[in-house]
This record gives structure tokens, C-alpha cells and sequence, in this order.
């Protein structure tokens, strides 16, 4: 039998509304609507398929006050973390929202209705004392506190929700089980005690140990629960971690495993967001939960300090465990030990014995640099799936950002570049020369500041796409300006490498070299804001590179931007 849900009944407001799906739908083309954040489209999910039981829609202020100030629904239900929905002045105006009216939820990527609320209140919360009771302090260092402040609007809407559809999935729609579907999955299974384990991170071979430790020891089948919604910024992608999940399952013996993903957004609540957790598991039909040490921790607050206890959740989730009517299994760290080739539990290494560990950063350093992953820290599959995603240097795209004046020698640079790292089998190169640009995605824009940014931009968007793709890039424009540098190299730097070669030719000489006499125009006022003549060319101070040809060749510049490249593991192989 899976556990019983939070509150005793599943609030699977999918099928408690199948019924009406025809008049809700009809309904939701009549009303006044409102688009889903990303966060509040993983709550909402998670409401209608009763992953939050007892919850039937966002909470209303009291619900709200109670949850925040001591963890409690007026029904007297232990609820954690407050589920709300956030608007703004302007989204209460356009959607009409006021007590008693209905209004259909819409999925902000294809603006298909999931639900309508039927609206209880409008209330403004104190962001503040909400930071503060159920993160622990206002520091927005913590990421749910950054987004209470800076993301989310400035009141809540309290209501009740009914369903008309879940949001489409496109992506490992298999591994995707509603609370009923895990339960009757289960039952097909006929797995009775069955342990959980949240993550929101790659799982290695101390992970498959520790879980199936906890398997063993409470005499359970294992649920690998991993959070498919949203994490913590800067986390591994979901669809690295999922290939990575795949990869390790069938290091599980036959039918003790499963895998399902969860599509919660994660707050990084540690002790709150723990109970959280141990709730929906329990709606999942799971009987143990295993809460690790530092349980969804956020890291640091801005004084350098961990916002939590490394064991504050256990120590929460342990109070309540048996009004959460789920079982805890603490997490047992589990380490290294090459002397015996095998993993035991931290608090039982004998003295004096020599243990090993990698750390998240140590992992991602050596996946960007290619280095080493031990047999004993990972499984070749799983490796291989995280340095797909994450290739060395040598296999990843970047970008050289040419700057300088007309004739100053950058198109001739840039082409013999093109030419030299075509030399290499292992990427694409593409160059985008200021003319062609002009000619082919600009040919509508002239010479004003404005017109020169767009220009730069639309070469910095396409730059970043080639560069996401693992190509390399070389983009030739004049682009006079610091600010729109700045911000394509922001661009860029997302995607992979991004130098700014800049081509500082003096004018004179600029003049002398050229050859279609558009300076002398220019100069006669036959040509408008020319750069250099009568529109400014503002210096670089942030180049990664300065070359001028009155002082080196042509290819002592491409030279130097090569070994530019070198340095830093992009070309030649390390
Ligand atoms: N008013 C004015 N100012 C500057 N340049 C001018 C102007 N009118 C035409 N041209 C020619 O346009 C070529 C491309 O300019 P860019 O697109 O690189 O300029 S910008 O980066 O948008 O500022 C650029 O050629 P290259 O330097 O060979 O790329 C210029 O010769």
C-alpha cells in the first residue's frame, strides 16, 4: 500500500474535474486571464496533480499568515512553504482580479488554459517577515529571498483552482509520473515500503551506495525523485542530469529502482523546504524519505556564512516526522576508501583510514579542462554524458570580436585568421565581415549610434548562437562604441569564449590605406558620421588583445590572437 496523502486525501484535481473539462474549457475562452511565471507554472502543476495535497489553489491570506508565521494551514495542516501567486498593479487592472472572480491560468509558452481560480483574495504581502520566518533571514543572497524581492510582484492572489489540463511536457515525457500515476505504478509493481531520494544534481557512485544503503536497511525498493523544475541557479541542466539519472539506473540491480521526475520549483529552504519535500513525497505514495545533510541548502549568506546547520533540516524534519507520517532516513555520507576499494559510511571510517572525495566544484573543474574523472568517483556512462555537455575548451566555441576604424587592416586580419584556424579539423569557422553584415542583416540601418548598437547587437545574438553551437566566430565590425561592446561580449560569454581584438591603426594611416577614397569623402562632407572624421571611435580599455599594422604583419596579429587561444585550451590539443 503507498502512504496515505497529506491530510488523507489526494487532491488530484485533474480527475476531480475531468467531468467538466468541456464547460471549463468553454468557460476559460469567456474569462479575463492571466500568464504563468516559469515558477508559478511548476506550482500550479504541482497543485492540480495533488503533488501538494492538501492544497486546492494558491494560498489565501490567512492560509498565507499561517503558513509563514508557524508552518500551519487554518485547517490546522502542517504546510511549509507558502504557495502563492504573485501579480502586479497593472496584471490586477488587465486580468480584473477581485474576490469572486474567476479568471483562466494560462501556460506562458503556448497560452493554452490549464486552469481557472476562482479568486478568495488580493493581499500584499510583507516580503520581508516572509523572508525572514521561512528562509530564516532577509538576505538576498539567498536565491528564494533575491526572487521574493526582485522577481516576484507585489501582492498575492489567494483562490481556488479548477483543472482543465496539465502543461505539455516535449521532454522525457516517460520518466514524468503524477502522484496517481506514481501510486498506481506501485501498486503494479507491488512496491509497499518504498525510500525516495530528492536531487537536484548529477548522481555518482556514492550516491547508488548510499541509496542503496538506505534500500537495505529499511528493507525498501527506491525511488530516484530527482527535481526536473526549477534549481538552484547556476545547476547542472535538467537534461544533462536526466541523461546522467538514465546512465546510472542500470547500475541498480533489476527491479529494485525507479526513476521519476518531479517538476517543483525549488526554493533552497533547507529545514523548511526539507518538510516540504518529506509532504509531496508522501503524496507520491513514497513511505521513507532520505534527508541528506544540508538538505536543499542555499550556500552562503552575504556575510559569508552558511544560512543553515548542516543538520538544521534533519533536526526539522525529525520534530514533525510523525505528523508528516513519513519516514526519515538521514543521509549517510558515504566516502572513498581506496585501501579496501569500497564506500563507507563518513561515521564509520576507523581512525587513521585514508578516504577520498571529489567536490562539485573539483568535478566541474575537471570537466572543463578535460582533466581525469576517476573509475571509483563516477561510471564511464555517467562520465561520458557529462563531458558531452560539457566538452574541454578544445571542443567548444568562441568568439574574436574585431573593433577599429575603417581601413585599419581588421577585415584582412580577420580573413587570414579565418584561414589559419581552418588549418584545424575541429569546428566550424565563420566569419562575419562588416560589409557583408551591412549588406545582408543590416541593410535597412544607417550610421546614427542607435543604428550602429542594433547592428552590433544582431552581430553579438548571431555570434553567441554559432559560439553556443561550438563553432568559432569572427566578427569584423567598426562598432565605435564601448557600451555595445561591453554588452556583446556579455552576450557572447554566455554561449563561450569571447576575445576583443582591438585594430588600433592609427587614423593617419587608416587614411593613407585607403583604397576607395571614403575617408576623402568623408573629409569633404560627401559621407555623413564617419567614423573617425566627424562620429567618434571610442578606445577600447578592456581589449583582450591590441594590434596595429603600421607595427606587425598581418600574420604576426593572427599569431598573437592564436596563442590567445592557446593559452586558454582553445585551440591545439592539451
Ligand atoms: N558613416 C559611416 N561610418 C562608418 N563606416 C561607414 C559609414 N558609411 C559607410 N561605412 C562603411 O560601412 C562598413 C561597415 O561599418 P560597420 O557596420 O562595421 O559600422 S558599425 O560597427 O555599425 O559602426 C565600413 O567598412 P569596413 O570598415 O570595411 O567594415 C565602412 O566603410
Amino acid at each position: 500500500m503507498a502512504n496515505t496523502p497529506h491530510g488523507g486525501v489526494l487532491k488530484d484535481l485533474y480527475l476531480r474535474d475531468a467531468e467538466k473539462y468541456a464547460s471549463l474549457r468553454a468557460e476559460a475562452e469567456t474569462l479575463p486571464s492571466l500568464v504563468l511565471t516559469d515558477r508559478q507554472l511548476c506550482d500550479l502543476e504541482l497543485i492540480l496533480n495533488g503533488g501538494f495535497s492538501p492544497l486546492e489553489g494558491f494560498l489565501n491570506e490567512k492560509d498565507y499568515n499561517g503558513v509563514v508565521e508557524n508552518m500551519r494551514l487554518t485547517s490546522g495542516l502542517l504546510w511549509s512553504i507558502p504557495i502563492t501567486l504573485d501579480v502586479s498593479e497593472e496584471d490586477i487592472k488587465v486580468s480584473q482580479i477581485q474576490p469572486q472572480q474567476r479568471i483562466t491560468l494560462l501556460d506562458s509558452r503556448d497560452y493554452e488554459p490549464l486552469a481557472i481560480l476562482t479568486v478568495d483574495d488580493v493581499y500584499q504581502p510583507n516580503k520581508s517577515k516572509e523572508a525572514e520566518y521561512v528562509f530564516g533571514a532577509d538576505d538576498s543572497a539567498h536565491p528564494a529571498v533575491y526572487y521574493l524581492h526582485n522577481v516576484s510582484k507585489q501582492f498575492y492572489v489567494g483562490g481556488s483552482l479548477q483543472a482543465i489540463q496539465s502543461p505539455s511536457h516535449y521532454d522525457y515525457v516517460a520518466n514524468r509520473y503524477t502522484p496517481s500515476e506514481l501510486r498506481a505504478h506501485f501498486k503494479k509493481l507491488q512496491w509497499t515500503r518504498v525510500v525516495a531520494f530528492q536531487t537536484r544534481n548529477p548522481m555518482h557512485r556514492a550516491h547508488r551506495e548510499l541509496t542503496v544503503r538506505a534500500a537495505r536497511q529499511r528493507k525498501a525498493h527506491l525511488l530516484i525523485h530527482p527535481v526536473v523544475g526549477l534549481t538552484k541557479p547556476g545547476d547542472i541542466d535538467h537534461y544533462t542530469r536526466v541523461r546522467v539519472y538514465k546512465a546510472l539506473m542500470p547500475k541498480y540491480p533489476n527491479g529494485m529502482a525507479e526513476l521519476s521526475l518531479l517538476p517543483l520549483a525549488m526554493r533552497m529552504g533547507g529545514p523548511r523546504e526539507a518538510v516540504w519535500h518529506a509532504l509531496i513525497r508522501k503524496n507520491h505514495g513514497v513511505t521513507h524519505f532520505i534527508v541528506g545533510r544540508d538538505h536543499a541548502g542555499p550556500g552562503k549568506n552575504s556575510q559569508g556564512v552558511d544560512f543553515y546547520g548542516p543538520y538544521d533540516a534533519q533536526a526539522l524534519v525529525e520534530k514533525f516526522k510523525d505528523e508528516i507520517g513519513i519516514e526519515i532516513v538521514p543521509f549517510q555520507m558515504v566516502t572513498y576508501s581506496p585501501d579496501s576499494d569500497e564506500y563507507i559510511p563518513a561515521d564509520e571510517v576507523p581512525e587513521g583510514v585514508k578516504t577520498l572525495n571529489i567536490s562539485g566544484t573539483e568535478l566541474r573543474r575537471r570537466l572543463k579542462t578535460g582533466l581525469s574523472i576517476p573509475e571509483w568517483f563516477s561510471y564511464p556512462e555517467v562520465v561520458k554524458v557529462l563531458r558531452q555537455s560539457h566538452p574541454p575548451r578544445s571542443q567548444q566555441g568562441f568568439t574574436i570580436f574585431f573593433t577599429g576604424l575603417h581601413a585599419s587592416g581588421k577585415n584582412a586580419i580577420a580573413r587570414a585568421l579565418q584561414v589559419s584556424l581552418n588549418q584545424e579539423s575541429t569546428r566550424s569557422v565563420s566569419l562575419l565581415m562588416g560589409e557583408n553584415v551591412r549588406a545582408e542583416l543590416s541593410s535597412e540601418l544607417g550610421f546614427s549610434k542607435r543604428d550602429r548598437d542594433i547592428n552590433i547587437g544582431r552581430q553579438a545574438f548571431v555570434a553567441g548562437e554559432l559560439t553556443r553551437a561550438g563553432a568559432a566566430a569572427i566578427v569584423a565590425p567598426i562598432a565605435p562604441y564601448d557600451d555595445a561592446r561591453k554588452q556583446a561580449r556579455k552576450t557572447i560569454e554566455k554561449s563561450g569564449g569571447f576575445y576583443l581584438v582591438h585594430v588600433a591603426t592609427p587614423l593617419e594611416e587608416c587614411v593613407k590605406r585607403d583604397r576607395d577614397g571614403v575617408y576623402e569623402k568623408a573629409k569633404k562632407g560627401e559621407i555623413k558620421e564617419f567614423t573617425g572624421i566627424d562620429d567618434p571611435y571610442e578606445v577600447p580599455q578592456d581589449a583582450d588583445l591590441v594590434v596595429d599594422v603600421t607595427k606587425q604583419s598581418v600574420s604576426q596579429a593572427v599569431h598573437e590572437i592564436v596563442l590567445l587561444l592557446e593559452k586558454d585550451g582553445y585551440v591545439g590539443s592539451s
